[in-house]
């Protein structure tokens, strides 16, 4: 069956047929610049990407090893300065036979032999060059391409020698040019286009390599496509061959959401238009050229930037229409500006005589009504510019000159239509008092660019790359704990509008390892991330990513039932560091750590979100504080605390054994890690004394009297040689309830307190119409009676465990806390 083609040109394109006919697959392009394969490693990564692309159709187009076309350049002027260096092309010539030996011993003395022949050529041809017409310069782009050959054949050799189906094609027998034209507009699309597809139908279903930068002129001779003509070879490879993507492998990340130089923490973008890259790369961020990207956007082939280093990061996606969060794809800086505002003649002739001097403004601004222009010019154009306008705009105009500034762009579509994202950019340099001398909307609104003096520029752009590319940067999380509440809190942070942008996940633990990323997670990939990525650091480092992250809030969310991470909680607290937690350690054992909890939060101005450690997150500790606040005391609490045992007994009627129930219970989610912790009582105690303290009754553990469902025996043994003996907690309990029933009651598990501190968790005895017996599945009842609610207490029930709830609980206590702060 053929594959339907649609021209995403609009225009007819009759070797697209050709390209369909050959098959269903579609090609994808891969161009490896000089950066990816500078050594035998850099090569050795290029062969595990392609070998790990088979068997999609693939077409390669590479550079020259790193350094070499500048080598070559390099012979070519020393050879017109009269200085032929045959020293320098016997360099080049065992620079790539020791490649072919250890990439490919089997083709090595082939190769070798081929690099000899085309040294000889070389060392001819640069013999040539004085006498050569042109100054030699008909010959320049004969002798430039050669190490595009020579790494094109080293790596079809290599992958050969892997066993990987690979041919090398000529690029200069594909891709015609004009000599006339230069970048995207040299390549002469249709004739290329016929030749590609007359040549793909004679390709193999193998990996194809082409030689880039290297192209064909319309009388027959070896052009070139000129600096970074790699990239340009590539994106017209793509489209003639209607490819599904091109992947451009680069030395870093992707294209980068500021230059790393000035920002250290610059991020890689995931997402870009071609618009936005473009606009990118003419602010001067060297990622693609322009030249590269029209091609491809004109056929809508989707440009994906990536780093052969590191081949598992997504990188970079440069498509028609970005999804995507994050108020900025990224920031740019330009120093050295000045400004020129130009008054009393019309702006059309400040910008001839700026276009006739070769000066291409940075931002311009024209007020037709006031017959004003201002616009921003780089600080070297000065010189061009001033004399032109002397010469051109006539004894009228007033125009006044602004030296030492710098253009501070904001890159992606639509900015300037987004009042709450200019509101960022503008508050960010308010903060820092640095004042606006102007502002540009480019015609395209694709960014904005604000004018400022130059000694802020540095301070200013870390500031705006703060506040617009690393999400807001408002909250940073770490989730300890990746189970089942882990879990479903990482799934309900990914449908989180505020993920990714207000809300940056930084760091995920689990009792393996922990995963850091500060440019954060993406909650979908948290897990299988951390089993793929995670070390074995613990969850300190959890918690120095969060102190390293330069968001306002920094939060980390306790999802484990782990007394080694409840112990950390206060230090954590006193350092800066607000926690939220599912954990009931912290506030239902000791006292004294319960008190170091509240110290800890004193101590760094920090807060502690429980709501999930009593009844997974039903308003009960919400509303007992505010009772307090309001100086409600309480004078007493009963009710059902275990959403686990809740559902045992409301389930319960002898018909089936209760450990069958426990078993249901464990799937449903409802059931501690390890569950004698329910059965024992041990989990309604701890409830019971967080919601005791809350109240400001202050008792210790051992002021619960705790009545558990586990025979003492059982107690301590190893989870698995409990379960061997659940029968014996079956016996237990269908006895108690068997006693129950014979009074015409129902067991319930009940807790109890006073406002003098008297305590008590166990199973009870209850008519068949007490509240505790008329609940539902797992829910939870909290009984309070307090000074105004006295003659009707107030009664909170609902469901009382579950990871969904609990989850949630968790997720609202940290977006309460980054709204609070
Ligand atoms: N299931 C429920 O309805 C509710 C559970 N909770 C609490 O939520 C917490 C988690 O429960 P589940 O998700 O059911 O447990 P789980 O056993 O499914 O998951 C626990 C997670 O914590 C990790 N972990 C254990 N020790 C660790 C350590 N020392 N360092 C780092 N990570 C460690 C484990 O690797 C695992 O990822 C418990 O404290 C539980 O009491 C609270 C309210 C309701
Ligand atoms: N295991 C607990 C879960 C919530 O804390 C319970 O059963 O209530």
């Amino acid at each position: 069956m053929n594959a339907v083609v649609v021209d995403a040109r609009g225009a007819a394109a009759p070797w697209l047929d050709e390209i369909a006919r050959q098959g269903e697959l579609r090609w994808r392009v891969h161009k490896f610049g000089g950066s990816c394969l500078e050594d035998l490693e850099g090569f050795r990564r290029v062969l595990d990407i392609l070998q790990s692309e088979a068997p999609v159709r693939c077409f390669v187009v590479v550079s020259a090893v790193r350094g070499v076309t500048d080598a070559l350049l390099g012979l070519f002027e020393r050879a017109r300065a009269g200085e032929p260096d045959r020293a320098g092309v016997e360099l080049l010539i065992s620079q790539h036979t020791a490649l072919a030996h250890a990439l490919a011993p089997d083709e090595a003395r082939t190769l070798a032999a081929g690099f000899q022949r085309d040294g000889e050529e070389l060392a001819w041809l640069l013999a040539q060059v004085r006498t050569a017409p042109r100054g030699g310069y008909g010959l320049v782009d004969r002798i430039a391409g050669i190490g595009e050959y020579w790494s094109s054949r080293l790596l079809v050799a290599a992958l050969r020698q892997r066993g990987v189906e690979a041919q090398d094609v000529d690029a200069r027998e594909l891709l015609l040019v004009e000599a006339t034209q230069r970048g995207a507009d040299a390549i002469a699309w249709d004739e290329s286009a016929r030749l590609v597809a007359a040549a793909s139908a004679r390709w193999p279903e193998a990996l194809i390599v082409a030689p880039g930068f290297v192209a064909r002129s319309r009388d027959g001779g070896a052009a070139t496509l000129g600096r970074n003509g790699s990239d340009l070879s590539a994106a017209a490879f793509a489209r003639l061959l209607d490819a599904e993507s091109l992947t451009v492998w680069k030395d870093v990340a992707g294209v980068l959401s500021a230059d790393p130089r000035l920002i250290r923490r610059a991020r890689t973008a995931p997402e870009l238009s071609y618009a936005e890259a473009e606009e990118l790369a003419a602010a001067g961020a060297r990622v693609l050229h322009p030249d590269t990207l029209r091609p491809l956007r004109r056929a809508n082939v989707p440009v994906l930037v990536r780093s052969s280093r590191d081949a598992r990061q997504p990188g970079s996606r440069i498509v028609g229409v970005p999804t995507g969060c994050g108020a900025a794809r990224a920031v740019t800086l330009e120093e050295d500006t000045v400004s020129v505002s130009v008054r009393g003649v019309a702006g059309s002739l400040v910008l001839s005589a700026l276009e006739r001097a070769g000066v291409q403004p940075r931002a311009l601004v024209q007020c037709n009504a006031r017959r004003s222009l201002d616009l921003v010019i780089t600080a070297a154009d000065r010189s061009r510019a001033e004399p032109a306008f002397a010469g051109s705009l006539g004894p009228f105009a007033q125009v006044e000159w602004r030296a030492g500034l710098a253009l501070l762009r904001a890159v992606r579509a639509g900015f300037g239509g987004d009042a709450r994202r200019m509101a960022a950019l503008y508050t960010a340099l308010a903060d820092l008092r640095v004042p606006i001398l102007g502002s540009f909307q480019d015609s395209h609104d694709h960014g904005l660019s604000v004018l400022i003096a130059g000694d802020h520029a540095h301070a200013a752009l870390n500031a705006v790359h703060a506040r617009l590319c690393h999400g807001t940067a408002k909250l940073a999380v770490a989730v300890v704990g990746t189970g089942l509440v882990g879990g479903a809190l990482l799934r309900q942070l990914q449908q989180h509008p505020a993920c990714g942008d207000d809300l940056r996940l930084v760091a995920v633990a689990n009792s393996r390892s922990v995963l850091i990323d500060a440019e954060g997670i993406t909650p979908d990939t948290a897990t299988a991330r951390l089993n793929w990525e995670g070390k074995p650091l613990g969850v300190e480092a959890a918690v120095a990513a969060l102190q390293d992250s330069d968001a306002h809030v920094k939060i980390l969310i306790d999802a484990t039932p782990a007394e080694s991470v409840a112990r950390r909680h206060a230090e954590w607290l006193a350092a800066g560091v607000h926690v939220v937690s599912a954990n009931k350690i912290a506030q239902g054992t000791s006292l004294a750590r319960w008190r170091e909890v509240r110290s800890g939060c004193r101590a760094g101005k920090t807060q502690y979100g429980d709501a999930a450690t009593v009844g997974a997150g039903l308003p009960v500790l919400k509303t007992l504080r505010r009772l307090q606040g309001a100086g409600d005391g309480l004078l007493a609490l009963e009710g059902v605390f275990s959403g686990s045992l809740s559902f045992l007994f409301n389930a319960y009627d002898g018909s089936r054994p209760f450990s069958e129930l426990l078993a249901e219970a464990r799937e449903r989610g409802y059931t501690e890690p390890d569950p004698r912790a329910d059965l024992s009582g041990g989990d309604v105690a701890r409830k019971l004394l967080i919601l005791a303290r809350a109240a400001g009754i202050a008792i210790e553990e051992t002021d619960v009297v705790v009545q558990g469902l586990v025979p003492a025996e059982l107690t301590a043994l190893p989870a698995e040689d409990f379960f061997a003996r659940i029968d014996e907690v079956d016996a237990q309990i269908a006895r108690q309830y068997a006693e129950a029933a014979a009074q015409g009651k129902v067991l319930r598990y009940i807790a109890t307190l006073d406002r003098t501190g008297k305590a008590q968790v166990g199973p009870q005895a209850v008519r068949r119409d007490h509240p505790c017996a008329t609940l539902s599945g797992a829910d939870n009842l909290f009984v309070l009676t307090t000074a105004r609610y006295h003659e009707r207490p107030l009664v909170i029930s609902g469901p009382g465990a579950g990871a969904e709830v609990t989850a949630q609980a968790l997720l609202a206590d940290a977006l309460e806390i980054a709204t609070t702060v």
